[in-house]
Formats: structure tokens, C-alpha cells, sequence
């Protein structure tokens, strides 16, 4: 029997980095690794190539090809050496939501950004990032030495796949793709090309930015001479180890809860609500993005003293959530855009202020975001037949339970697997063989769904979310 070949693909997420082996013609997962990252929104790229080596150590033997799928957005600068000048201040770092709204003025408002890059910046987005660090450079030594040494800017998966090839200098080299780049918010997915003017705006001055590789292209070498694929953003990644098609989309409850669908077409949402992206095939990817998801049950859980099965058995025995609501803004929020929010819970009676039904609701309210975040896709004109539920909280049994009512589709479990790091092998397989292999996704069975009245569900979270926007809108004070 001939032995298969074999790719890898990684997962650089906000939590882990996971790193999958799989056979490059079946995908079938034959080794399996992870380490955890620290926490934080603001963290030093080492920090993922050590928990790269840990999560890889002794699973790259035979390995013919490898990419990176990694988290979106994060800003990774670098000098003239190809050193990091600062953390790299992640997707999930609020701090320039002042700076997003600086800019989104600055080039005459919302319109002009989807125009310009498909999409509204919210901070979470690259381009935002640079203009805070600029702005607050004077304030601290490290930013103001950073901004003086910056020469390029990368993204999390760029810098990987960077670090990871032994055939490059410096900052000589130095690649991204189509996926990763639509969320820098200085590259349109619609002309496939930079706005150089945007960095330069953002920034003051212009940074070398990553050559944009193509979807099957073998970008470099490692150290072992395995072949580096282009890798690609975490969700245009799970899209394609899902091998998502027309009328799926995928629902990732990870540290962001993403809704995102492929398209032939690009989008452009003035509104704010669906980023325009690529996808990493060619094609485009649609997405909604919640800053608020599995940690909502993780949070929730520890607040009562429950281990997350305890949770999930809660959520499900609770009465419904009888009126209790839930806003899960925990970290913020960038879907609804408020930055600076907080969670909230309204309806507390003597009643509901019990655990289950506390448990019920926050299911009921990270379920609602996404489902807004479904019928912003369906304005967009994109189809919902299916919804596959992927990432580490779609293991939730209430989740599995409650999603088909709240969200208002059939949904389906692809097998509980790392789908950005099995995205990522395919890349992999691709870029080595020249043809995107097809690979079987098994099926899981979901938790039986849950009659509820959805309609009344949905309208009480939009009515607290309304009538407290003001509220949420403004800096909390915490002191
Ligand atoms: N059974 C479960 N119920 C709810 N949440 C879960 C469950 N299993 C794992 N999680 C959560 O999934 C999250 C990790 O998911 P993952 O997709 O790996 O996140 P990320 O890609 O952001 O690193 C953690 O917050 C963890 O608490
Ligand atoms: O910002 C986005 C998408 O726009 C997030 O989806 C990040 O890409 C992080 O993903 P996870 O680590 O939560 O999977």
C-alpha cells in the first residue's frame, strides 16, 4: 500500500493554536495538536510560535505542505529587521473605537468605506489599529517607539507563515491572501487591489504591506523544506474546510460568533453590519461578527458554579427564559456597534432570578446577535438554506437545541473538528497538488431541536436592546 501524502494546517486562533495533520487526498485527520495563547487583546506574536511549537512538536514528520489559518484583523508591526515592534493588538481590542469614528468621517462616512473596501470599519479592523497607535503614541514609550521604528504591517497569519519560511529576510517577502487582507480595511475585495491611501491616512505615512498570494500558490519553504501555502483568515479557512456551498451558512461560536456564507458576488454594507470580505478560493464571503460567544456560556457558567455540561443540562431543563433577557456585550460589542457596552440583564424578578432560567437566557441571547447577524446576511441577498454550527461552543447541547427556532433554519453539525486548521490543510493539499481536493465532512447528529416562541423571544431582546442603546452607547464607568 502506498503511504498517503501528508499536509498540515494550523489554527492560529484568539484562544489556541491548533494543528491538524490530515492525509492530502481524503482529508482524513491523522495527528492533532494544541496549545493554549495567554489572554488578552493585546499579545506578543512569540507567544503564538510557542504555542505553535508545542502544538506541532512531533507532528510535522512527513509533512509535505502547510498554511496558517489565523484569527482576522490583528495589527502586527514590524521594522526594517522584520522584528515586532509592539503586541499585536487583536481583533477584540476596543481600543480605537475614537479612531474608527475619526476615519469613517474623515472619508465622508459609511458609503464611502463600503465603496472604497467593501466594508464600514468598526475596530476590530486593521486600519483602525494604526490610526490609534499613532494618535497614542506620546503617551507611552513602547507605542511611540514603535510607531518611530514601524515599516511594515502584517496580519497574525501573515507573520506566522513569515516566521515559518526559511527562505526569507527581513521583511523581504513577506505574503498574505485575498481573506485575510479584506479585513485590513486598506484592500477591496471588488478590485482585488490595495488603497495604499488609506494607510497612509490611518498612519500618516505609507508601510510596506504583504505581497496578496494567489488561492493554490506555494509562497515558500520551511526549515524542513515542507511547501507553505498562502493560508488565509480563520473563517474564509473554515469555509473551506467546510467546503461551504451555495445556500450553507456556516455559524462559528468561537471567541467571536461569526456568521458568514461564500458568494460569487462582493457586498458592500454602508450600514456596517456585514463585512464585505473574500473568500479564499477567488470568490467572496460575506460575514457577521459578535465579539460576545462561547465565553458567554464559559462566563455564565463560572458566574453560577456550573461546569459547562452543568450549564447546558440547566439551559435546557429552565421554562424557557420566561421574559429574563439577556445582552451578552461582556467585552464590548462590534456587531451591533457598540464599543464601549457592557452586558446587560433586564427582567429580573423573583421569579426568574433563578440559574437555570439565567442560564436559559444567556443561550437565548448570544442565539439572538447571530440571528440578527442571519437576517442581515439574507438582506444582503445571500440564501439560508442550512446553517452548519462549527467552533468550540457549537459542542453546547442547548446551543444545538435552540438555534433552528431562534435563527430560523434547518441546522446541521458537521462532526465536532478544527475546521479552520482542516480549511487550512486543504490549502495546504492544493497549493501541493494543484487541485483543491475534495474531502467527505461527516455529519453529526444535533441535540433534538426546542419549540419556543421564538417571534416573542427575539422581540424582547431587540426592545431591551433598544430602549438601553443610549445607555450602552457611552463609556461605562466601572470605578
Ligand atoms: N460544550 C461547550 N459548551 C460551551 N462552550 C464550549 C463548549 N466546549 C468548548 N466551549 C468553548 O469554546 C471556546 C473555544 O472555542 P474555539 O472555537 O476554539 O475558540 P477560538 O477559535 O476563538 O480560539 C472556549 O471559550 C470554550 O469555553
Ligand atoms: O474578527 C473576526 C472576524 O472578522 C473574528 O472571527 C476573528 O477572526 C477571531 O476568530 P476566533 O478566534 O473567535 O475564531
Amino acid at each position: 500500500m502506498t503511504q498517503p501524502r501528508l499536509v498540515a494546517g494550523v489554527d492560529c486562533s484568539t484562544q489556541a493554536t491548533k494543528v491538524v495533520v490530515c492525509d492530502a487526498e481524503t482529508g482524513t485527520i491523522l495527528r492533532e495538536g494544541r496549545a493554549p495563547h495567554p489572554d488578552g487583546t493585546q499579545v506578543d506574536p512569540q507567544e503564538w510560535w510557542k504555542a505553535w511549537e508545542i502544538a506541532s512538536d512531533g507532528l510535522l514528520d512527513g509533512v509535505e505542505a502547510i498554511a496558517i489559518g489565523g484569527q482576522q484583523h490583528g495589527m502586527v508591526l514590524l521594522d526594517e529587521t522584520g522584528e515586532v515592534v509592539h503586541p499585536a493588538v487583536l481583533w477584540n481590542d476596543t481600543s480605537s473605537a475614537d479612531a474608527t469614528a475619526e476615519l469613517i468621517t474623515e472619508l465622508g462616512g459609511p458609503e464611502a468605506w463600503a465603496e472604497a473596501v467593501g466594508s464600514m470599519p468598526v475596530p476590530s479592523f486593521t486600519v483602525t489599529k494604526l490610526r490609534w497607535i499613532r494618535d497614542n503614541a506620546d503617551t507611552d514609550p513602547v507605542r511611540r517607539d514603535a510607531v518611530a521604528r514601524a515599516a511594515a504591517v502584517v496580519l497574525p497569519h501573515d507573520w506566522m507563515t513569515h516566521r515559518l519560511a526559511a527562505d526569507r529576510t527581513g521583511i523581504d517577502g513577506i505574503t498574505t491572501d485575498r481573506g485575510d487582507a479584506s479585513g485590513t480595511g486598506w484592500w477591496s475585495p471588488a478590485t482585488n487591489s490595495y488603497r495604499e491611501d488609506l494607510v497612509e491616512r490611518a498612519f500618516g505615512r505609507s508601510l510596506k504591506l504583504p505581497r496578496v498570494a494567489g488561492p493554490a500558490e506555494i509562497v515558500g519553504r520551511t526549515a524542513s523544506g515542507a511547501a507553505l501555502a498562502a493560508g488565509t483568515g480563520d473563517n474564509a479557512a473554515a469555509a473551506l474546510g467546510l467546503d461551504l456551498q451555495v445556500g450553507d451558512v456556516a455559524i462559528s461560536l468561537g471567541t467571536s460568533g461569526t456568521a458568514f456564507a461564500r458568494s460569487a458576488h462582493p457586498t458592500a454594507d454602508a450600514s456596517g453590519f456585514v463585512a464585505g470580505f473574500a473568500d479564499a478560493t477567488g470568490e467572496y464571503l460575506p460575514l457577521v461578527c459578535t465579539l460576545n460567544a462561547a465565553r458567554v456560556m464559559s462566563a455564565t457558567a463560572e458566574l453560577l458554579g456550573m461546569t459547562l455540561a452543568e450549564f447546558d443540562e440547566a439551559a435546557l431543563s429552565s421554562p424557557g427564559s420566561q421574559g429574563l433577557v439577556l445582552l451578552p456585550f461582556l467585552d464590548g460589542e462590534r456587531t451591533p456597534d457598540l464599543p464601549h457596552s457592557t452586558g446587560l440583564v433586564y427582567g429580573l424578578t423573583r421569579a426568574t432570578m433563578q440559574p437555570a432560567i439565567m442560564a436559559r437566557a444567556a443561550v437565548e441571547g448570544l442565539l439572538c446577535g447571530l440571528a440578527d447577524a442571519v437576517d442581515a446576511l439574507r438582506a444582503q441577498g445571500i440564501p439560508v438554506n442550512r446553517l452548519l454550527l462549527l467552533g468550540g461552543g457549537a459542542r453546547s447541547r442547548s446551543v444545538q437545541a435552540l438555534a433552528p427556532a431562534l435563527l430560523g433554519a434547518e441546522v446541521v453539525l458537521p462532526e465536532p473538528a478544527e475546521y479552520v486548521a482542516l480549511g487550512a490543510a486543504r490549502q495546504a493539499a492544493w497549493a501541493l497538488t494543484g487541485d483543491l481536493p475534495t474531502w467527505q465532512i461527516p455529519v453529526g447528529k444535533p441535540e433534538p431541536a426546542i419549540t419556543l416562541d421564538a417571534t416573542q423571544i427575539r422581540t424582547n431582546y431587540a426592545q431591551v436592546l433598544t430602549n438601553t442603546r443610549p445607555l450602552l452607547s457611552s463609556p461605562y464607568n466601572g470605578s
